[in-house]
Formats: structure tokens, C-alpha cells, sequence
């Protein structure tokens, strides 16, 4: 990895390529956050789908630039669609990223998630009580988000320190976080700059949206608003960010 300040340049310089290219994100969401998650996709500049229907999920993930794999309000067909749109993926080798939320709450989500891992997704996203328990990465990117974001990769770690408390007090935020990188991901081919870029992007707008905001309820729209209006020199200018190598 080059400079950080290089590196912030070049991730930045990803979100722009997001607005112009418009990627396609098939998003296999729990139905909690679905709206919010298409949403706030559309905010960022790209192009959402969510269908998990067993007929059509293949060929929703085979048009798809990316995939985003969401373990929440998981039942056996949505298992099967699961299973059914990360084979395409790994197939086609498009960017796919498995969200194991609340694997540590059930047994059987978390053999769930460790199947999918094992596929070999490019990344792996949950907060520090799912990727605490979640175990090998299978040498996909591994992310624990929380008041700090902590990315590892090989021998790389970045930490993203942008983001706002009234985070966790907006149901969805992290199952978004998932969708903003895929969609990052299919314009970006480097996965730790990709994931960066959009958590880079989640948090700085994040920090806008909260000092303009009253409570979780302003702060959700205040929230889509900046992620709409953000630019890549807002990053530049807000990162804040570390890079360690072991
Ligand atoms: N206290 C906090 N301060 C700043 N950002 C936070 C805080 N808590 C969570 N976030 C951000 O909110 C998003 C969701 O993170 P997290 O709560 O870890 O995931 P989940 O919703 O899956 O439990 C991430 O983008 C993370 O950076
Ligand atoms: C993302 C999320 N956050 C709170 S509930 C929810 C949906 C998760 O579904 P489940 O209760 O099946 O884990
Ligand atoms: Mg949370």
C-alpha cells in the first residue's frame, strides 16, 4: 500500500466512479431493512434489486455488478435463494459479501455463515459480537464495523474511525454499510480500497447528517441526504483513517 494520503486520493476518486457508472447491487436483505437498504443505494448513485424468489434470483444475480449476501430473517427458502445467488457469483466471479448478522444469536445461522464463507466470498462484514464468533475468513476481506471500523486483509489493517453514534440507533445501518461496499466493489477491483471508499463514505456522511440532526428519526433522512450530496473532496478533506501492517 502507498501513502495513506494517496491511498484516501484514490479511494475517493472510487466514489466517483460509483456516480458514473451506476453499478447494479442484488441485495438478499432481511425484510427489516430492505427500503432502507434500496434506499440508501440509490442515494449513493447505484442501482438496486432485492427479488428472492427462488424462479428469478439467479438471473437477477447473473445482471448484478455485485452481490450482497445478508443472513437476517433467514428461513429455508431464503437460504436456498442464498446458496443459489452466491454460486452465480462465484461462478461469474463477481464481488459477493456475506453479512452473517446475528450468527452468534443461533447455532444453525452460524453453520449458515460458515458454509457461505467457505464458498469464498470477497468479503465478510459484521460487528465485533458476529466476527468475533464467525471464525476464518477463507481469505476473504475480513470487516468489524462499530464506533471504529477495523478491515484486514493479509497483512493489512486500516482502520476507519468517520461515523457517528446515532448509528446504532438506526435499525439497518450496518446491513447498508454491506450494501455500500459491494456496490464500491463493483467499480473498484481492489477490495480494501472498495470496502474503504464506502465506509468512508457511510461514516463522513454520517458525521454530516448527526451534527445536523435531532434524534435517530431526523438523522435517517438527514442521513440519505449526505450520502446523496457527498463528494469525493469531502472525503479527502474528512477521512480519518490508520494503516497498519504485521
Ligand atoms: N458508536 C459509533 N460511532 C460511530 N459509528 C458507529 C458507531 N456504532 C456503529 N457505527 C457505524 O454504524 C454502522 C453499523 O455498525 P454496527 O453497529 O457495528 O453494525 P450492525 O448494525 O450490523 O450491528 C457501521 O458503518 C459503523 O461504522
Ligand atoms: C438487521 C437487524 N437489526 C435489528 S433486527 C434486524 C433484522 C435481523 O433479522 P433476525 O432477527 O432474523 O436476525
Ligand atoms: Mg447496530
Amino acid at each position: 500500500m502507498t501513502g495513506t494520503s494517496d491511498f484516501v486520493e484514490s479511494v475517493a476518486a472510487s466514489l466517483a466512479l460509483v456516480r458514473q457508472r451506476r453499478p447494479r447491487v442484488h441485495c438478499l436483505m432481511n425484510t427489516v431493512v430492505q427500503k432502507f437498504v434500496a434506499d440508501g443505494l440509490a442515494a449513493l448513485g447505484a442501482i438496486p434489486s432485492m427479488t428472492s424468489a427462488l424462479e428469478e434470483v439467479e438471473a437477477f444475480a447473473q445482471r448484478a455488478d455485485a452481490l450482497v449476501v445478508n443472513l437476517g430473517t433467514l428461513d429455508e427458502e431464503r437460504r436456498r435463494a442464498i446458496r443459489l445467488a452466491a454460486a452465480v457469483a462465484r461462478d461469474a466471479d463477481k464481488p459477493w459479501i456475506v453479512d452473517p448478522v446475528h450468527c452468534d444469536y443461533s447455532p444453525s445461522r452460524l453453520v449458515f455463515a460458515r458454509e457461505l464463507i467457505a464458498a469464498g466470498p470477497s468479503v465478510v462484514r459484521g460487528n465485533a459480537s458476529e466476527m468475533d464468533i464467525v471464525g476464518n475468513a477463507n481469505g476473504a476481506l475480513r470487516i468489524k464495523t462499530g464506533a471504529v471500523d477495523e478491515l484486514t486483509l493479509d497483512l493489512h489493517t486500516i482502520r476507519v474511525e468517520n461515523g457517528h453514534p446515532l448509528m446504532a440507533q438506526v435499525t439497518g445501518t450496518g446491513c447498508l454499510s454491506g450494501a455500500l461496499i459491494a456496490a464500491f466493489m463493483a467499480v473498484e477491483p481492489d477490495r480494501l480500497k472498495a470496502a474503504t471508499g464506502a465506509l468512508l463514505t457511510s461514516g463522513i456522511a454520517a458525521e454530516i447528517a448527526g451534527e445536523r440532526s435531532s434524534g435517530p428519526g431526523t438523522f435517517e433522512a438527514l442521513f440519505r441526504d449526505a450520502l446523496a450530496a457527498l463528494r469525493p473532496e469531502d472525503i479527502i478533506v474528512n477521512a480519518r483513517i490508520s494503516h497498519a501492517e504485521s
